[in-house]
């Protein structure tokens, strides 16, 4: 039989958050299997993370609900844990997440202490008004301090140290204790029964069998199967053709009622038509206002991707739609390139998301890829006061420019003590402005900057880390945009833009730019049989220059004697050969001496390292 709805009483709604690797997922699947809703050897390592991508890089992307019965006393609870993704890219879905809860376990890793993303998951939480509970994980490790570091979340949170749950997901130690005390702190769900029906989707995931399933809170009244429901940003109606619980598997039920968390199906097949954020309402007695919080997904980075086989267009671009079905922030449009052929300009909250949809892309459809370095949105103004939206450095205006303005961040940084001054150095040097800094513990401080976003989506976080040698932690959030003195840098050869070069700099740091660049592309590009220049150039101002001497190649010099056949087969392959070069103006260039300049200048993304290792 359908399970009926649990009365709010006796439900609680909680997500766990934790900074990354702290051991979210662990413990998840250790409650999974303690409140007998997985058996353990049925348990697959890490549950709740679905994507194979997910579970070998050990991250959560999506975030999923599932249900687990748990006994207190007579009493017959029904505890909802929401996963929520442990990554700055996908801030807005774990707001979505925390505003379907009423409670939230603060995990720390009792080795570690408190890091960057504790603090900004803990201020999020706190503005959704979720009751706190704090618990220090990993207690089995030798190196845990669970006493040092109680005190410092204690601090944080304004409790007492022996507030701190103490547990390890790995041996289960303290886990039972911290079910309990869900049920104790997490207050239950409050809603009007008798409203009409409000649902908040807090997640969208395409099923290839099922189209999209939507996992939504409901907040007021109740969603009931084959009854007509609207989506309030689109005024869609679709037909609930199933709803249920996960537990973990997929449980349908005679509904959903206030203060619930499920699983809606409506035979939608783009998560586009099921936005995270928005609400779901009755279409026979609609509520009147939607819950506050809905915000369409924006990128925030963008780069060019083109197929390193040029054939392969057709199939990256039924990969891309694709890909679409399941992630609403995915946003791209065809672009060509004098130097790669077709392509396209593809939108990404962060580069995060650039590298998991361009591995999707490569594992799942086997393409090979070439990205353009990452850029930021650029509003400029001209002088006739028009505004021109920049996804594209090749598309930056030639006229005359009244201002730049590019987007800020604003980072939170966690690390010992000893490092302040190598942080200060690096933030200074990516245009970085301190705000504050404050001493979580004698020997942990908390630095604030506003930084460009387009100095953090270059190497930033590779060189945070290599500076603190992987003891400093970072979080950050937009914060709008400013004005600053901002050039496009071209790269010219023989004359010629190539346009997957070009870049928007800090004048300040257009010339080493240009240095750069032109030695670069020096040693990639092979020698002629004429003289190529290489330039950097800032409009028509030239600021670097290399030159490529001439050679004259001779292809049948080797061939002695009158052999036609033997002469024609040489100029044959010198045909094949060229087929791999582009030809940019008068000059033959490897595709390789593309890939490798771009990939090396997109520092921080995995490119660089692969290059390296080629
Ligand atoms: N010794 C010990 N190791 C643990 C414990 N919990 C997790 N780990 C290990 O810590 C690492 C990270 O654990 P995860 O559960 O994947 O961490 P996570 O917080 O879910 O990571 P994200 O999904 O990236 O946010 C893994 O190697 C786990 O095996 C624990 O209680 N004790």
């Amino acid at each position: 039989m359908r399970p009926a709805a649990t009365a709010p009483e006796l439900l609680r709604n909680f997500c766990i958050i934790a900074h990354i690797d702290h051991g979210k997922s662990t413990l998840a699947d250790r409650m999974l299997q303690l409140t007998g809703v997985v058996d353990a050897r049925a348990m697959r390592a890490q549950y709740l993370d679905r994507m194979d991508i997910e579970r070998e890089r050990g991250i959560t992307i999506k975030s999923q609900a599932v249900r687990m019965p748990w006994g207190v006393g007579a009493d017959a609870y029904a505890l909802n844990m929401i996963d929520t993704p442990g990554h700055v890219d996908f801030t807005y879905e774990v707001s979505r997440s925390l505003a379907a809860c009423e409670g939230a376990v603060l995990l720390v890793d009792a080795a570690q202490g408190i890091e960057a993303q504790t603090l900004a998951n803990l201020y999020l939480a706190l503005e959704n008004d979720l009751a706190i509970i704090p618990v220090l994980n990993k207690i089995d490790l030798p190196a845990a301090q669970p006493e040092k570091y109680a005190e410092e979340l204690a601090k944080l949170i304004g409790c007492e140290p022996e507030d701190c749950l103490q547990v390890s997901g790995k041996t289960g130690a303290g886990v039972v204790e911290l079910l309990d005390r869900i049920v104790e702190r997490v207050p239950p769900p409050v809603g009007d029964a008798h409203a009409p029906a409000r649902a908040m989707i807090f997640d969208s995931v395409y099923d290839t069998y099922r189209g999209v399933v939507t996992y939504v809170r409901v907040v007021d009244g109740s969603l009931n199967p084959r009854e007509k429901i609207v989506m309030m940003s689109t005024r869609a109606t679709h037909e609930l053709l199933e709803i249920g619980v996960s537990s973990p598997e997929p449980v349908p039920t005679k509904g959903l009622g206030v203060g619930e968390v499920g699983y809606l199906i409506t035979g939608v097949k783009d998560v586009r038509q099921s936005k995270v954020g928005d609400t779901v309402t009755n279409a026979s007695k609609p509520a009147a206002t939607a819950l506050g919080g809905y915000s369409d997904p924006k990128p925030m980075v963008f780069s060019g991707l083109y197929p390193i086989d040029g054939t392969d267009y057709p199939i990256l671009r039924d990969a891309l739609d694709k890909l679409k079905l399941n992630d609403a922030a995915l946003n791209y449009e065809p672009e060509t390139s004098v130097a790669l052929g077709f392509g396209f300009r593809v939108g990404f909250l962060g580069l995060l998301h650039l590298e998991i949809v361009r591995e999707r892309l490569e594992r799942e459809f086997d393409l090979a890829l070439i990205s353009t370095a990452p850029n930021v949105v650029y509003e400029v103004t001209l002088e006739d006061k028009s505004v021109v939206t920049v996804t594209n450095p090749s598309e930056f205006p030639s006229g005359k420019i009244g201002e730049v303005r590019e987007p800020m961040v604003k980072a939170t940084i966690l690390a010992p003590a000893e490092f302040i001054g190598a942080i200060m150095e690096l933030c200074q040097g990516k245009r970085g402005e301190l705000q504050g800094m404050d001493y979580l513990s004698e020997e942990r401080v908390e630095l604030r900057y506003v930084l460009p976003m387009a100095e953090i989506v270059f190497d930033f976080f590779d060189q945070l880390k290599s500076r603190t040698r992987g003891y400093a932690s970072l979080d950050y959030e937009r914060i709008g945009d400013e004005a600053a003195d901002l050039v496009k840098v071209d790269i010219l050869l023989q004359g010629e833009t190539v346009d997957a070069f070009s870049a928007i700099v800090h004048k300040d740091k257009a010339y080493a730019y240009g240095v750069m660049m032109t030695a670069k592309l020096k040693e990639l590009i092979p020698r002629q049989q004429f003289e190529v220049p290489i330039q950097a150039a800032i409009g028509a101002r030239i600021i670097a220059r290399e030159t490529i001497r001439a050679i004259r190649k001779d292809v049948l010099a080797k061939c002695y004697g009158g052999d036609i056949s033997r002469k024609r087969k040489l100029l044959e392959k010198q045909k094949e050969g060229k087929k791999r070069m582009k030809t940019i103006g008068r000059v033959d260039v490897p595709q390789e001496a593309f890939i490798a300049a771009l990939s090396s200048d997109a520092a921080g993304s995995k490119d660089a390292k692969d290059a390296k290792k080629k």
